[in-house]
Formats: structure tokens, C-alpha cells, sequence
């Protein structure tokens, strides 16, 4: 990954986190990291899911802390170099989004 994480300023999650709200991500309470739950039609789906965000967060080097149960994925995302969240982590939420509006 180009360059160093910097934690997102005020401004720029004014700008950048609305969108991202608006489709179900939430500010996690007593941590800097954002969190979505995804519901599928079953495991299948579920699995091919993260099979494909694992694919591309593999190639961005940068990595969802995630949890699954069966149709159900529970997605947290941070930055480790930052301690808190960064453009890296709005980027890969958003490739998050369009796998699972293409899976749905
Ligand atoms: C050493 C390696 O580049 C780092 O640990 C990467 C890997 N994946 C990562 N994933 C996430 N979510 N945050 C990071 O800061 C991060 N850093």
C-alpha cells in the first residue's frame, strides 16, 4: 500500500462517512472503526462474498476483521498503522458495498 495511513480529520469524515452511513455502516462505540452487519440468502452466498472481498483486500493489503455464521457476516474495519479509521478503510468499504449489491 503507497504512502502512510493518516486517521481521518473531522472534515474529511464529514465528507467521507455519510455516504457509507446511508448503506448501513456504523461508527463502532469506544473505538475509531466502522461496522456492518450483511445478510445473505445463505452460507453459499455468504462464503462467495468473502471469498471476493478477501481477494481484493489481500491486493490492497488491508484486511476486514470479520465474523461469520452461516448467512451472516459481521464486518469491522481499522487501520492498525493509524489506530483509527482511514481512507483505506472508507476504499475497502466501499468495494465491500458493490460485491454485495452485485450478490443480492
Ligand atoms: C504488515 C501489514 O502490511 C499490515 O499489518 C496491514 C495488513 N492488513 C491490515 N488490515 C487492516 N484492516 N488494517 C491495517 O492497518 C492493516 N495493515
Amino acid at each position: 500500500m503507497a504512502g502512510k495511513a493518516h486517521r481521518l480529520n473531522a472534515e474529511e469524515r464529514e465528507q467521507l462517512l455519510p455516504n457509507l452511513r446511508a448503506v448501513g455502516w456504523n461508527e463502532v462505540e469506544g473505538r475509531d472503526a466502522i461496522f456492518k452487519e450483511f445478510h445473505f440468502k445463505d452460507f453459499n452466498r455468504a462464503f462467495g462474498f468473502m471469498t471476493r472481498v478477501a481477494l481484493q483486500a489481500e491486493k490492497l493489503d488491508h484486511h476486514p476483521e470479520w465474523f461469520n455464521v452461516y448467512n451472516k457476516v459481521h464486518i469491522t474495519l481499522s487501520t492498525h498503522e493509524c489506530t483509527g479509521l482511514s481512507e483505506r478503510d472508507i476504499n475497502l468499504a466501499s468495494f465491500i458495498e458493490q460485491v454485495a449489491a452485485s450478490l443480492s
